[in-house]
């Protein structure tokens, strides 16, 4: 029997894009600022592609600007450095993104660090991290703040709720637990060092899987009643999406589930304007 409520992240995504497209206008109109993101795409990775092609086209849906610069595979880490350099300096540019993961040979923390923190508009930058950490006020990891207005959305209270993580990656797992705990969850981290998982994930109220594995949660991991938050977009060898939970024993069990496609990933490049946007106006504030 279904149980469990579906939370669309396409839904939530297309109100806040509505809301961020009269927001653009009114910057437009009132104060002549189009907010501008450029996006560098190193090399061909198929899907880094149809993401950043994804985001140029948000970008003009809701009448903003937007750049790709494309890079060849061997581009060397001193010119992606440059690149970046020239972009920080350049004020028509709000928000500056280089698409995730980069080839080998290029580091990518230090790729990341020279951006300049008022123009990450991804949230990766380490002086955004840290004021993530200490809760206050800056551009936030686009993913783990789009999982938090799915659950906001929904009414779903959050204070004092066990929240546990799956995946501890920069992007997703660690941010996304920093703000639950931001918002007075209790916060449990697991990884594949974790020590029986199970009698974790059955405590959790909310479950949050980024671990990149095709149904690796089911049904005896999930507690009654429980929000599961699904992060994995994992193709199948037939073609198909999936995402890291068995979809059909979440909507037996839960209270509340996001679908893979359509429920996180939607959100993350909603965000992805949102802060862009931010940016934007942070320069006339002059924050
Ligand atoms: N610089 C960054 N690199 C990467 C990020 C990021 O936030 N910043 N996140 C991911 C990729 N990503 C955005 O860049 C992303 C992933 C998935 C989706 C999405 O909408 N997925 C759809 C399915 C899409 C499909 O058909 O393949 C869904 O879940 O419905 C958007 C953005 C890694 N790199």
């Amino acid at each position: 029997m279904v149980k469990a409520e579906i939370i669309s992240g396409k839904e939530v995504a297309a109100e806040k894009r509505a809301s961020l497209k009269e927001e653009v206008r009114v910057l437009q109109e009132t104060e002549g600022i189009i907010p501008g993101l450029t996006v560098i795409l190193v090399g061909d990775h198929p899907a880094s592609r149809s993401y950043v092609t994804a985001k140029h086209k948000a970008c003009a849906e809701i009448g903003m600007h937007s750049e790709i610069i494309e890079l060849e595979e061997s581009v060397s880490e001193a010119a992606l450095l440059a690149e970046i350099s020239r972009l920080n300096e350049d004020d028509t540019v709000h928000g500056i993104l280089v698409q995730l993961p980069l080839p080998g040979h290029i580091d990518e923390q230090k790729v990341i660090t020279a951006i300049s923190p008022e123009k990450d508009v991804d949230g990766f930058h380490p002086i955004n991290i840290g004021k993530m950490m200490t809760n206050q006020e800056t551009l936030l990891p686009c993913t783990p703040f789009g999982i938090v207005e799915m659950v906001k959305s929904k009414g779903i209270d959050i204070k004092g709720k066990h929240v546990v993580v799956i995946g501890r990656s920069n992007i997703v797992g660690k941010p996304v637990g920093q703000l639950f705990l931001n918002e007075d969850a209790t916060v449990t981290y697991c990884h594949s060092r974790t020590v029986n998982m199970q009698q974790l994930t059955l405590q959790a109220d909310i479950l949050i899987v980024a671990v990149g594995r095709a149904n690796f949660i089911s049904a005896e991991y999930i507690k009654e009643g429980a929000v599961i938050i699904d992060v994995g977009v994992n193709r199948l060898p037939s073609g198909k999406l999936c995402g890291d939970v068995v979809f059909e024993d979440a909507l037996q069990k839960a209270s509340y589930v996001t679908p893979v496609p359509g429920g996180v990933g939607p959100m993350t490049i909603t965000m992805l304007l949102h802060n862009t946007v931010q940016a934007a106006k942070n320069v006339r504030k002059g924050v």
